[in-house]
């Protein structure tokens, strides 16, 4: 007899072949070896930073220069509530992210994301329509995707364009904040686009980003504000980043004001974090769309108005930003 097969019970194994048992041990292990198949696996997260090879993001950039023919030196990523600026790219060959392989697409946003490469003022751009938000349940790694693929695309400067609420009561609906700065509040909570081992083909592994947002493009956006007689509604100001998508409780906003912030947000800072790391020369506009917690929110006719004059500024400072690096002015 074989002295390795262990004996149940007596009913089990003292009456039976040891060709019985045998069998019967083999059948056991196996009903084992499918009740764990059928467990489910513990989830081994990849890191932000590497959900997309240089290698992948490559492709992706080739393909949009193959098919565009087109080498864009400006990148821009629109808020939704400047989507008409895709209208200023001209004879633009439009890209729906389906159509970019391993693109990764939102469940939420399915078909809506695209990109317009064509003209703007002379220069040649690459605009994303339909940001991916993280508090839409997307990784934040994809969320910043556009960044990189623009930068291997040849893409020098990147256009930001966000909302957010006034923190601060020098903020008004309407205004364009020229983002100086920011406090990632995302970044405190771990959702760092830049987290995991680093490819150093995109950039350093701690790159600084005190200087995240341009000189020369703050000035420009400035000294363009002043030649269309729109300063009193283009300021500066610092971004704070949440998660969202709850807004900010009233603590919060008071909390945030103390600590230094002029607008708040749910976007921007993790794609200005990746573009810095490549070193991309960023300007980030923000359009305020709601008034600090202590202002009263404007009448509906007055606040659509202002509204539309708040885009209708962005979207003037976004082509003569452009004209002027295109000439060297
Ligand atoms: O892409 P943006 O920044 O316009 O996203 C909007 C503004 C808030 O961050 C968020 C909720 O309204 O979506
Ligand atoms: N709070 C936070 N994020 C926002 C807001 C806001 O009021 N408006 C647009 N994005």
């Amino acid at each position: 007899m074989n002295r390795n097969i262990k004996m149940c019970n007596r009913d089990c194994c003292e009456l039976k072949t040891a060709l019985q048992i045998r069998r019967m041990k083999l059948l056991i292990e196996k009903r084992l070896q499918e009740e764990a198949n059928a467990k489910p696996k513990d989830i081994i997260e990849t890191p932000q930073g590497e959900l997309y090879s240089f290698d992948d993001v490559q492709k992706m950039a080739n393909f949009i220069i193959n098919r565009t023919e087109k080498k864009p030196k400006f990148g821009l990523i629109l808020s939704s509530h400047v989507n008409m600026l895709a209208d200023l790219v001209e004879s633009p060959v439009v890209l729906q992210y389906t159509d970019i392989p391993k693109f990764p697409v939102s469940q939420l946003r399915g078909n809506n994301s695209k990109l317009f490469v064509g003209q703007i003022m002379g220069g040649t751009v690459i605009a994303a329509q339909g940001r991916m938000h993280f508090y839409e349940g997307n990784p934040v790694g994809s969320c910043t995707l556009p960044v990189r693929m623009f930068k291997l695309c040849g893409v020098e400067y990147l256009i930001i364009i966000c909302s957010a609420g006034a923190v601060s009561a020098e903020h008004n609906v309407g205004d364009v904040v020229a983002i100086k700065d920011h406090i990632n509040i995302m970044s405190w909570c771990g959702s760092c686009p830049l987290v995991g081992l680093n490819d150093a083909r995109f950039g350093q592994r701690n790159p600084s980003i005190i200087d995240a947002y341009d000189e020369m493009l703050l000035a420009k956006t400035t000294e363009i504000s002043r030649e269309i007689g729109q300063d009193n509604r283009v300021k500066t100001g610092v971004y704070v980043c949440v998660g969202g998508p709850a807004y900010e409780t009233a603590a919060e906003q008071r909390f945030f004001r103390k600590i230094g912030a002029d607008v708040i947000g749910m976007s921007m800072v993790p794609e200005v974090i990746i573009a810095k790391h490549c070193g991309l020369k960023v300007l980030g506009l923000t359009l305020v769309t709601l008034p600090a917690h202590d202002v009263a929110v404007p009448a509906h006719n007055e606040y659509a108005t202002l509204l539309m004059q708040g885009k209708k500024t962005c979207i003037e400072l976004v082509s003569r930003i452009i004209y002027k690096i295109q000439n060297n002015l």
